[in-house]
């Protein structure tokens, strides 16, 4: 019989709930000098820092002996002249950690009044994030917060986690705090909404309160009334290339653009029904926790993701996808129409270039 992670679908949710609460009572008060930029150019905030920290903290204790691939990493914080980011991370983590007691959450993990953790304890909890990765056994991954570039314009961003074991996705949680409830387009007030999928057992759409709880599928739909959903900023995605693909499969509607695996979540529930995502660099390798929980929702909601070769993608090689070019993720009745112009646009694109 399939496992039924239910234990860790309960965990991955309240720890996620509390990541989407830090991170949008974040947002209002943000200022300028609680960003910082890594290495390779790309801006990380507090929330990001805070959010890996508080859940990692849970994953830590809920699953000890769990390792977890973590986009974020601790060394700058530890540098001198960061005592002023330590201290807020300190502040906002505690606050997340001790709120009272919701809907599914267990005071044994480590939650509730009380439970203030050292500093010392949340740096070494987001370093628990330095997992490489693998073929074998089972890890978790975490975006914590993926669209940072989003979330500092104030649009879609997503906490993401998801469970691999063995290289194959089994569980995964998106939280979008900023997504409208009904769907995308909508000037719907009400925002904020948790996406999970456990392979085998479906996709659904839970309220940030944890109340209610809607399964999520793709619909059907004609090549003509596609919607494509794509990133907003154009370094991560070859827009142009989408364009193309657009016009070849005769879409009018024009392409919706947000931020983060929001993406993944909209197509689930039918508020676009293809994502494409070609890469503007060749050698640019997709980092796993930027789609781990995105792939299980859409696979669980009726939907088919591969690369732009069709090839599954591979979850069990590190920290990256590898080899894997591009995401083509759709509806499971026009996935393979979608592959085929995009297979059309690439040779084109290469004939243009010999
Ligand atoms: N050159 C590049 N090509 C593709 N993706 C990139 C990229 N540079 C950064 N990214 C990834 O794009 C993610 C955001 O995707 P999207 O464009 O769909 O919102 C970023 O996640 P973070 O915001 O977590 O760093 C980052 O990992
Ligand atoms: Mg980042
Ligand atoms: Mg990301
Ligand atoms: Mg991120």
């Amino acid at each position: 019989m399939a496992l039924q992670y239910t234990t860790e679908k309960q965990v991955a949710i309240a720890a996620v709930r509390r990541a989407c609460a830090l991170t949008s009572s974040v947002f209002n008060k943000l200022v300028k000098s609680e960003t910082l930029t890594k290495g390779d150019k790309s801006p990380v905030t507090i929330a990001d820092y805070s959010a890996q920290a508080v859940v990692n903290t849970i994953l830590g204790r809920a699953f000890p002996v769990d390792p977890i691939v973590g986009e974020e990493d601790a060394a700058d914080l530890r540098q001198e002249g960061a005592e002023n980011l330590r201290n807020r991370i300190v502040d906002l983590c505690n606050e997340a950690l001790t709120a009272d007691l919701g809907l599914g959450d267990r005071a044994e993990w480590g939650l509730g009044p009380g439970q203030e953790r050292t500093l010392d304890e949340l740096l070494d909890a987001i370093d628990r994030g330095n997992d490489q990765g693998g073929p074998v056994g089972r890890r978790w991954t975490l975006d914590p917060i993926d669209g940072t570039k989003g979330f500092l314009r104030g649009g879609q961003y997503a906490i993401c986690l998801a469970l691999i074991v063995d290289g194959d996705v089994k569980l995964g949680v998106i939280g979008c705090p900023n997504l409208p409830v009904g769907d995308a387009e909508s000037e719907d007030s009400q925002r904020g909404g948790i996406f999970t999928a456990v392979k085998g057992q479906g996709a659904e759409q839970i309220s940030i309160s944890g109340a209610k709880s809607t399964p999520v599928m793709i619909p059907s739909m004609e090549p003509g009334m596609l919607n494509l959903l794509e990133s907003v900023e154009a370094a991560h995605a070859d827009l142009a290339f989408n364009q193309q693909v657009s016009n070849s499969l005769g879409i009018t509607r024009p392409p919706t653009r947000m931020d983060s695996q929001a993406k993944y979540a909209c197509l689930a529930r039918g508020d676009g029904v293809v994502y494409l995502r070609m890469p503007i660099n060749a050698l640019y390798q997709e980092k796993i926790w930027d789609h781990a929980s995105g792939a299980v929702l859409v696979q669980e909601a009726g939907g088919v993701i591969t690369d732009a070769l069709g090839q599954p993608l591979n979850f069990g090689l590190g920290r990256t996808l590898g080899k894997n070019q591009g995401i083509v993720a759709a509806g499971k009745d026009v996935h393979g129409q979608v592959l085929a112009a995009v297979q059309r646009a690439r040779s084109k694109a290469s004939e243009a270039t010999q």
